[in-house]
C-alpha cells in the first residue's frame, strides 16, 4: 500500500532512514578526496546511496539524480528506488556536492538529499539558476527583483544588526562582479567560496554560523536541493532559471516549465512543509567535519538533518561506525 508523506511520524522516521543513506555515500566517497579523481568519488557514493537507499520502506522517484537515464547508469532522473512499500516521494540527490573541492583535498564537500512528498518538487533541469537565500528571521524581507543593496538593508533590519555586520556569500565567478560591488558598496561583507553553493544557501538559515544571505548563480538541481533545506529550516529561497540558449529553453517547456523565465517562489520550488534535508560531510567545512578514519578501521561521520513543519529545527549528528 502506498501512503503519503502526511503523518510526522512517517517524515521523521523516513528522515533517519535517509541520514544513513547520505552518511554511507560520504564514507563511499572518502577514499578519493585528494586524488584528482572527480568521477571514480561521484560513482562510488552514488553506488553506497543507492545500495541503501533501496532497502528503504518507500515508493521512491529520483527527480533530481546523476542525468538522464542515457547518461547515468544509477539514480538516474525517472528511477524507483525503495522496496516500493511506503510513501510515495521524490529525491533529489547529490552525492559529491563540490566534486572540484573534493578531488583537490579542500574543504566544503559533501553529501546532500532533499526528500519531498511526490510531486512537491521542481523537477529542475541540469541548468543555471539565479538564486536568493535567507534564513527564518530574514523570511519575507527579501526579493530576488529586488537590487542587491535593498535585500541587504533589509535583511540587515530584519537581524537587527549594523549593515556593516551583513555577510553574504556569493560563489567567486567573474559573472558575479557586480554583485560583489554591490556588497562593497552598501558596506556589508563578502564571503567567496569557490564552489559548493548549497553549503552556502543552509548556512543562512543557521545562527552560529555567520553568513546572513546567498546570492548569485549556480546551478539548477543544487538550487532545488538547497531550497528544501531551507524550507525545512523556516528560511526563504527564491530563484530564476538563467535558459542561455533555445535549446535549454525547450528542455525546460519538455519538463513541464512552460514559462521557464517566471519568478520560482518557494512554493515553486518546495510545494509543502512535507520535506527533509539530510547531509554528510565528506571534508571539512563551515557546515560540517568531514569523514574521519579511526584506529580499526571504524569510520566517523558528521551528518546533519533538518525536517519541514517544525520551525528552525535541525541537528547536527556525529556518527561512529
Ligand atoms: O562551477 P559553476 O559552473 O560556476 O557552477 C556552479 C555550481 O557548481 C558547484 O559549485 C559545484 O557543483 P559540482 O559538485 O557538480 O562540481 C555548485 O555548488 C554550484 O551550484
Amino acid at each position: 500500500m502506498t501512503m503519503s508523506l502526511d503523518k510526522k511520524e512517517d517524515i521523521q522516521t523516513l528522515a533517519l532512514d535517509f541520514l544513513a543513506v547520505a552518511q554511507q555515500a560520504a564514507i563511499a566517497s572518502y577514499p578519493w578526496v585528494g586524488k584528482g579523481k572527480k568521477n571514480e568519488a561521484d560513482g562510488a557514493g552514488t553506488e553506497a546511496m543507492r545500495i541503501r537507499m533501496n532497502t528503504i520502506g518507500m515508493d521512491g522517484t529520483i527527480v533530481i539524480g546523476e542525468g538522464e537515464l542515457d547518461e547515468a547508469p544509477m539514480l538516474y532522473i525517472g528511477e524507483k528506488v525503495g522496496t516500493g512499500v511506503g510513501p510515495a516521494v521524490d529525491i533529489a540527490v547529490d552525492p559529491v556536492e563540490g566534486t572540484t573541492l573534493m578531488s583537490k583535498g579542500q574543504d566544503n564537500s559533501l553529501t546532500v538529499i532533499a526528500v519531498a512528498e511526490r510531486g512537491h518538487l521542481l523537477h529542475a533541469p541540469d541548468m543555471y539558476m539565479k538564486k536568493i537565500a535567507v534564513g527564518p528571521k530574514a523570511k519575507g524581507r527579501i526579493s530576488i527583483e529586488a537590487p542587491l543593496t535593498e535585500n541587504i538593508l533589509a535583511v540587515a533590519d530584519a537581524l537587527g544588526k549594523d549593515v556593516s555586520e551583513v555577510t553574504v556569500m556569493i560563489q567567486d565567478r567573474t559573472r558575479h562582479h557586480d554583485l560583489i560591488q554591490q556588497v562593497f558598496e552598501v558596506g556589508a561583507k563578502v564571503k567567496l567560496f569557490s564552489d559548493g553553493d548549497v553549503t552556502g544557501a543552509i548556512a543562512t538559515g543557521i545562527d552560529e554560523i555567520d553568513v546572513d544571505l546567498l546570492v548569485g548563480t549556480g546551478g539548477a538541481p543544487e538550487g532545488v536541493i538547497a531550497a528544501a533545506a531551507l524550507r525545512s529550516l523556516g528560511g526563504d529561497f527564491q530563484a530564476q532559471l538563467v535558459c542561455q540558449n533555445d535549446e535549454e529553453f525547450n528542455r525546460c517547456v519538455t519538463m513541464g516549465l512552460s514559462d521557464p523565465g517566471k519568478i520560482l517562489r518557494m512554493d515553486d520550488l518546495v510545494k509543502s512543509d512535507s520535506c527533509f534535508f539530510v547531509a554528510a560531510g565528506i571534508t571539512d567545512g563551515i557546515l560540517l567535519n568531514g569523514v574521519r578514519k579511526k584506529e580499526g578501521g571504524a569510520m566517523l561521520t558528521h551528518s546533519f538533518i533538518t525536517i519541514g513543519g517544525k520551525g528552525n529545527y535541525f541537528q547536527f549528528i556525529e556518527t561512529r561506525h
